[in-house]
């Protein structure tokens, strides 16, 4: 550094010596109780009208600042899914890279920065796993770097990333419109408990969107643009009530996730018949939801299918959007 040159207080200099600086922030996967998709628009997306609900399975993003220039990724041997045979790219495609270099874009004194993400949503699973690597890294990014972005500024940029990722962003329980991320919070806190099967692999969301495109032209039926959601699901989420949830739970995307992946359908009939309310698939799948009674059935179901040797976890929700979890200057 030349001498009587001052590094901005913003980054981690103390005299000529780097300090580097750790953010680590969780953020939760999703299930969309409600999923109702529209025609095809001419900018490749579906205008969407959804309830999701954010569930107690964490990514986690530590976000440490280098002195070297640019970002890194890598993915944490503390993650909890089998990640054998799963592509994840580590360069300018992962989601969280995208987040990291629009954070950098909105601060005046990025520094370099390694994201180690921490797995444990299915990968290409339909719970929106990247989209909340990439909320949890603005976030983590924005403390870095002392950007002092509002949550509505956050929100702007996390829609620039993807649909879902606003949503990890803010948590709880939402109403999702336009694309996704249109998103109105929905007072509705009543615990409701699930059970979530992994596949063993993925499916693509645009293969998927595809597929139910495809069935939806054959059968030559027009298809009305979706513009609210069904409130009795919203009462039941407010009430805690999954006898009626389970009665209204609806995802347009299931019949084309199963045309790509027919197993799916197996593995709903299954959950029913060993205690779920009902099973649907989460968003574009394969992961399969199935809403159980109560905490104890949840456990005792997700215990019975990892017995017949599917992966299976029990989870809650609604649970709070990306949140820093620690800040520790090393
Ligand atoms: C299926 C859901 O997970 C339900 O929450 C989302 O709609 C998908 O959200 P996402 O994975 O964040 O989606 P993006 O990464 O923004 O889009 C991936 C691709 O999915 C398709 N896509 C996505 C969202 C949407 N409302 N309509 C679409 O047709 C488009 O082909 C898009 O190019
Ligand atoms: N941080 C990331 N984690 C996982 N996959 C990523 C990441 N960044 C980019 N990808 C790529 O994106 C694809 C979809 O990943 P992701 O796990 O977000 O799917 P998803 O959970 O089904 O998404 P959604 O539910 O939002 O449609 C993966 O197959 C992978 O190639």
């Amino acid at each position: 550094m030349t001498p009587g040159t001052r590094k901005p207080s913003s980054l981690p200099f103390v005299g000529d010596r780097f300090h580097a600086r750790t953010v680590r922030v969780k953020a939760p996967g999703k299930v969309n109780v409600s999923l109702s998709v529209g025609p095809l628009r001419a900018d490749g997306y579906h205008s969407v009208a959804s309830v999701y609900l954010a569930v107690s399975l964490y990514e986690e993003v530590a976000a440490t600042s280098t002195e070297a220039e640019g970002i890194t990724v890598s993915i944490s041997p503390d993650s909890t899914l089998d990640l054998d045979g799963v592509e994840i790219p580590l360069d300018e495609r992962n989601l969280a890279y995208k987040a990291a270099a629009i954070m950098a874009e909105m601060s005046e004194k990025p520094t370099g920065v390694h994201l180690e993400i921490t797995k444990r949503v299915p990968v290409a699973g339909g719970m929106g796993g990247g989209s909340a690597d990439a909320a949890a890294t603005l976030l983590a990014c924005d403390a870095l770097w002392n950007s002092g972005l509002s949550r509505e500024e956050l929100a702007h940029l996390a829609a620039e990333l993807g649909a879902d990722v606003p949503f990890s962003l803010l948590g709880g329980t939402a109403v999702g419109l336009g694309v996704g991320d249109k998103l109105s919070p929905a007072l509705a806190k009543a615990q409701t408990d699930w059970v979530l099967v992994f596949a063993d692999y993925g499916l693509s969301t645009p293969d998927v969107f595809r597929a139910l495109d495809g069935l939806r032209d054959s059968e030559g039926v027009d298809i009305p643009e979706p513009v609210d959601v069904d409130p009795t699901i919203l009462q039941a989420l407010r009430h805690g009530d999954p006898e009626t949830l389970s009665r209204v739970l609806i995802n347009d995307l299931q019949r084309a996730s199963i045309t790509l992946a027919p197993q799916l359908r197996d593995t709903i009939g299954l959950g029913e018949a060993r205690g779920a309310l009902a099973g649907m698939v989460s968003g574009s799948g394969p992961t399969i939801a199935l809403l159980a009674r109560d905490a104890v059935s949840a456990g005792v179901l997700a215990e019975e299918l990892t017995h017949r040797g599917h992966t299976a976890v029990a989870v809650h929700g609604p649970v709070p959007g990306a949140r820093i979890i620690s800040d520790t200057l090393l």
